[in-house]
């Protein structure tokens, strides 16, 4: 079977846990083969943003013919596009090389306020991206600034899903890592014209968190290039982002970045003591699934009405 190859077009993040450097770790711990167009520059650490350097126009565009000319994505993400601009020329790109499996992370503000996106894009992205998006990946204040509303529960989510639907992207996943009102799960919201699915998890408590966004969608992504569906793909990334912020790396003085070994590491666990033991009565084997389930976070994935 040929090597699945995944495509990251995004912003460089020189402290390793986010943009550019987390989707190739993601797509490399995956199995998938990566691939770059870079953005932007930015010098950035675990204690924020201290630079920006948006690369020229021509020199994004080139790095995407290199791309298009030799090597087809089997489906690629767009990361911080940083301009109008930019938008534009990657849309152009992605419809000249007809390439498929789109995931667009809309990425606007960092962790820290420092902003990755000029306000006047938005409506750029909207007009030009999101009809060529596969999925689209915003948190809740993206989802906000996407959809002109407020989001203060799970109906006006809803509500603003169906907004953003309706820019021609064929997904809305609206991540809840930023839900401030509960505090007990991780709830995230996939719809596709019809249907809600919700995905839960239990959240963890840490500061650990640079980088969870661009995390979850390289794995969609990786997900899509290894021929998943959408939901298959959505529910891989749950169970790796859990893993990530489960077991966080302790690097640098502020908010560290997700561990991307983390979910590997969990899978050799699993075999071993899927394989240990020997032990084949019933209890135990319940048990052992139950401990296996915990390992990757207990994900709960429920068909929600329109409310
Ligand atoms: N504390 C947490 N515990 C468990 N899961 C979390 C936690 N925070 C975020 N997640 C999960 O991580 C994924 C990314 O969500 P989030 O809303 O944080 O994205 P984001 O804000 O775009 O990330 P970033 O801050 O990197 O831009 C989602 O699946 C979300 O549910
Ligand atoms: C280059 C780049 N891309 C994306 C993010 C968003 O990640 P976060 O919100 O976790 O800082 C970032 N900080 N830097």
């Amino acid at each position: 079977m040929p090597i699945p190859k995944a495509l990251t077009i995004a912003g460089s993040d020189s402290g390793g846990g986010a943009g550019i450097q987390a989707d190739l770790k993601t797509f490399q711990e995956l199995g998938v083969y990566g691939m770059s167009a870079i953005t932007a520059v930015t010098a950035q650490n675990t204690l924020g943003v201290q630079g920006v350097y948006p690369m020229s126009t021509e020199a994004i565009e080139r790095q995407l013919a290199s791309i298009g000319e030799d090597l087809t994505p089997d489906a690629l993400k767009t990361g911080m596009l940083f301009s109008g601009e930019i938008i534009r020329m990657v849309a152009a790109s992605i419809t000249k090389f007809a390439w498929e499996r789109v995931v667009v992370d809309p990425v606007m503000i960092a962790k820290g306020g420092a902003s990755l996106l000029q306000q006047e894009a938005i409506d750029t992205m909207v007009g030009v991206l999101l009809p060529l998006a596969t999925v689209v990946t915003p948190n809740i204040p993206e989802a906000e600034a996407l959809s002109g509303m407020r989001i203060t529960d799970t109906a006006s989510r809803q509500q603003a899903a169906k907004r953003i639907h309706q820019y021609g992207c064929k997904h809305v996943m609206i991540k809840g890592g930023h839900d401030e009102a509960d505090i007990d799960h991780a709830k995230d919201l996939l719809y596709d014209g019809e249907t809600f699915i919700e995905f839960t998890s239990r959240r963890l408590v840490t500061r650990h968190t640079h980088g969870t966004g661009c995390t979850f969608a390289a794995v969609i992504t990786s997900g899509l290039a290894q021929g998943l569906s959408i939901g298959d793909a959505v529910q891989l990334a749950k169970r790796f982002i859990h893993a990530a912020i489960a077991e966080p790396l302790h690097i640098g003085g502020g908010h560290g970045p997700t561990n991307h070994w983390a979910y590997g590491h969990r899978l050799r666990e699993r075999d071993e003591r899927l394989n240990g033991g020997g032990d084949r009565e019933q209890e135990y084997v319940v048990r052992r699934e139950f401990e296996i389930d915990t390992l990757f976070g207990n994900i709960h994935v429920q068909t929600r009405g329109d409310l």
